[in-house]
C-alpha cells in the first residue's frame, strides 16, 4: 500500500456537498482508503481572483494504485460530479489534485508529483500540515512548515468547519 495526499477544492454551488461526494466516490471502489481528513477552509481565490471563495481541504489516502491510476480516479470523480473545464484557474464545482505520493517525484506529460504549485499555496499547505505535520517536500528536501513560512499572505485561508478525523464523512467503500 502507498500513502498519498490529495487536495480538494470547490467554489460553485453547494461546495461542501461536492467535497463530501468527491470523497465518497473516491473511497467507493475499494482501491483507495481515505485515512484522514483535514478541516475545511474557506479561501480567497488565488490566481484568477474574480471568482467566488473556495472551500479547500486535504485528505490522506492509502492505495494499491500507482500514481497514474490514482490521478485517473481523481479525474473520473471530477467527471462523475459534472465538472466542466472552462478555463485555467477558473471557477469549478470540484477540483482534485494529487499533491504527494510517498516521497516519489514523477514528471510525465500528464502528471507532476509533487504538485508543482503546492509550495506556493497556503490553501494547500495549511490543511496538509494539519493532517501531516512534519512532512517533507521530496524535491526541496525541506519541511512543509518552512515552505508555508515563506508564503507572505496567509490571511485568505480561514478555518470554515472543523472535521473530526475519520468518521466525519461517510467514506471508504460506502
Ligand atoms: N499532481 C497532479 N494532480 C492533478 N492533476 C495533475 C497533476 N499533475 C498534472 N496534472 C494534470 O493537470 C490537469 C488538470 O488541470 P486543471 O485544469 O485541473 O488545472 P487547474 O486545477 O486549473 O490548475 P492547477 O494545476 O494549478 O491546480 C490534469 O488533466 C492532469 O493531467
Ligand atoms: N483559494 C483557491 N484558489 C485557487 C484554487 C483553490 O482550490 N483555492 N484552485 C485553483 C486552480 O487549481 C486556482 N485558485
Amino acid at each position: 500500500m502507498y500513502n498519498a495526499y490529495i487536495s480538494l477544492g470547490s467554489n460553485i454551488g453547494d461546495r461542501e456537498a461536492y467535497l463530501e461526494k468527491a470523497i465518497q466516490i473516491l473511497g467507493s471502489h475499494g482501491k483507495i482508503e481515505v485515512k484522514r481528513l483535514s478541516s475545511i477552509y474557506e479561501t480567497e481565490p488565488v490566481g484568477y481572483t474574480d471568482q467566488g471563495e473556495f472551500l479547500n481541504m486535504v485528505i490522506a489516502v492509502q492505495t494499491s494504485l500507482r500514481p497514474e491510476t490514482l490521478l485517473h480516479q481523481c479525474l473520473q470523480v471530477e467527471f462523475d460530479l459534472g465538472r466542466e473545464r472552462e478555463f485555467k484557474w477558473g471557477p469549478r464545482i470540484i477540483d482534485l489534485d494529487v499533491l504527494l505520493y510517498e516521497q516519489e517525484t514523477i514528471e510525465t506529460a500528464d502528471l507532476l508529483i509533487p504538485h508543482p504549485r503546492m509550495q506556493e499555496r497556503a490553501f494547500v499547505l495549511i490543511p496538509l500540515l494539519e493532517i501531516a505535520p512534519g512532512l517533507e517536500h521530496p524535491s526541496f528536501g525541506a519541511p512543509l512548515e518552512n515552505l508555508l513560512d515563506e508564503i507572505p499572505d496567509k490571511e485568505g485561508v480561514r478555518l470554515w468547519k472543523q472535521i473530526n478525523g475519520e468518521d466525519a464523512f461517510v467514506h471508504s467503500g460506502n
